[in-house]
């Protein structure tokens, strides 16, 4: 199945709740249950990366699939490492070719016991929870920081706590930010001096608690916001002040021509009158999620960049270079990989375009949101396997449909 997207007008005014961020939910179940929380946490979206994750701590079984769910594959295997039992996890075939050998080396190093099921250093894995013991680790900071963090989160609770040493450069760093405020919220307190990080044994605090709206998902309505011409729209529940990495994404677009206003309710999107730049250069390592979203938009606005950063792009979802270039390459373009993490594009349109392009997703959801914009200045784009969006917008068709896109099923 796939949907013909396509837009008619250049106006782009309307009101959008977008969907709680599945990272700080993500976050916030594992917290909760490690502090035995009587309460429940509010604007949980309905995403599939985060119905996985509750769906966990709502069983009474001791096998878990995850479907594509990186956060829920990494940090519930630290989570189950400490609870004493025998636990299989699992996901989709992509989720068995994205690696956990760093999370499980570092994990067997505090006493648990994880098996590999089918091939080493990838899921599915058998568990074996024990009493964990804590201790210096050195981890290979520069792969992903979902490792980092899933340890992070159990930290306070294992004998001794734990002091991680990272090695090489760390990537995503954002992210275990946001892991460090979130548990430092729920009362627990670390020390992160140079490349170690130290968390002493200490107690969660059960609290209350309130999912932030989601900015990577904001980013394909700031993306709309420039390919527009007249532009109003309010981002409801979004602010700047903000637990996520990619709320900086409120200043990288300012000089895209779209100013960030905060409402009572959120955030307004207006042009700022600014004119575009003549070239992009961004470096992504913090912000790996919207790398798509900046990518499919210079190319609709004929801006030439170089994006750096994009080393851990290869292991989401699907391998997002070559995605980007395989599908880019059907409005013309080619975008070069200059070097491991880099991408170049130089303005120019050497390809044979497709009238309407027909965009593969590869069970990626941010290819069908980052590409589907792309009509406002392209025309009809068709987006294949739409439905990939529910892993963190399940409702991005019916918004996009809210402020005059047309969305027309093909079988
Ligand atoms: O911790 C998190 O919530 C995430 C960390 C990032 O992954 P990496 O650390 O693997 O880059 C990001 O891409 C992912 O969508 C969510
Ligand atoms: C990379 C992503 O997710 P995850 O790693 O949590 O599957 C994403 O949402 O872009």
């Amino acid at each position: 199945m796939k949907y013909l997207v396509s837009k008619s007008d250049k106006t782009l005014k309307g009101s959008i709740v977008l969907p709680g961020s599945k990272s700080i939910a993500n976050r916030a179940l594992i917290i909760h249950a490690l502090s035995y929380s009587p309460y429940s946490i509010e604007n949980l979206s309905d995403s599939d990366d985060v119905r996985v994750m509750s769906q966990v701590f709502n069983s009474n079984t001791n096998h878990f699939d995850i479907g594509h769910a990186g956060t829920a594959m990494r940090f519930l295997t630290a989570f189950l490492s400490q609870i004493v039992g025998e636990w299989t996890i699992t996901g989709s075939d992509r989720m068995k070719q994205r690696p956990i050998g760093i999370l499980v080396d570092a994990l067997n190093k505090l006493g648990a016991r994880i098996e590999y099921l089918e091939n080493d250093g990838f899921p599915p894995l058998k568990i074996y929870g024990s009493h964990l013991k804590g201790c210096v680790l050195e981890l290979d900071g520069s792969v992903s920081s979902q490792y980092i963090s899933a340890l992070l989160m159990i930290a306070p609770t294992i004998e001794d706590g734990l002091t991680l040493r990272l090695k090489n450069k760390i990537t995503s760093r954002s992210y275990i930010e946001m892991t460090l405020k979130l548990m430092e919220q729920f009362g627990v307190q670390h020390v992160w001096k140079g490349n170690e990080i130290r968390i002493s044994e200490q107690k969660y605090k059960a609290l209350p608690f309130s999912v932030e709206a989601d900015w990577s998902g904001a980013s394909y309505w700031y993306q709309m916001a420039v390919l527009a011409e007249n532009v109003d729209v309010e981002l409801i529940g979004l602010t700047t002040e903000s637990l996520q990495g990619d709320a900086m994404i409120a200043q990288w677009f300012e000089q895209l021509g779209i100013q960030t206003t905060a409402t009572e309710k959120g955030s307004r999107l207006t042009k700022n009158g600014q004119s575009l730049p003549k070239y992009l250069q961004l470096n992504f390592i913090e912000n790996p999620d919207v790398a798509q979203t900046f990518a499919v938009l210079c190319v609709m606005k004929q801006i030439p960049f170089h994006f750096t950063g994009l080393e851990t792009l290869k292991i989401k979802e699907t391998n997002r270079i070559a995605a980007l270039q395989d599908e880019l390459a059907k409005f013309g373009v080619q975008i070069t990989e200059t070097a491991h993490g880099e991408l170049k594009w130089d303005g120019t349109f050497p390809l044979e375009k497709q009238a309407v392009p027909e965009i593969e997703t590869y069970h990626d959801h941010r290819m069908a949101m980052a590409f589907a914009p792309a009509c406002q200045s392209y025309g009809p784009v068709a987006i294949l396997d739409p439905m990939v969006v529910t892993k963190s917008y399940p409702a991005f068709w019916e918004d996009l449909k809210k402020v005059g896109f047309v969305v027309e099923k093909v079988m």
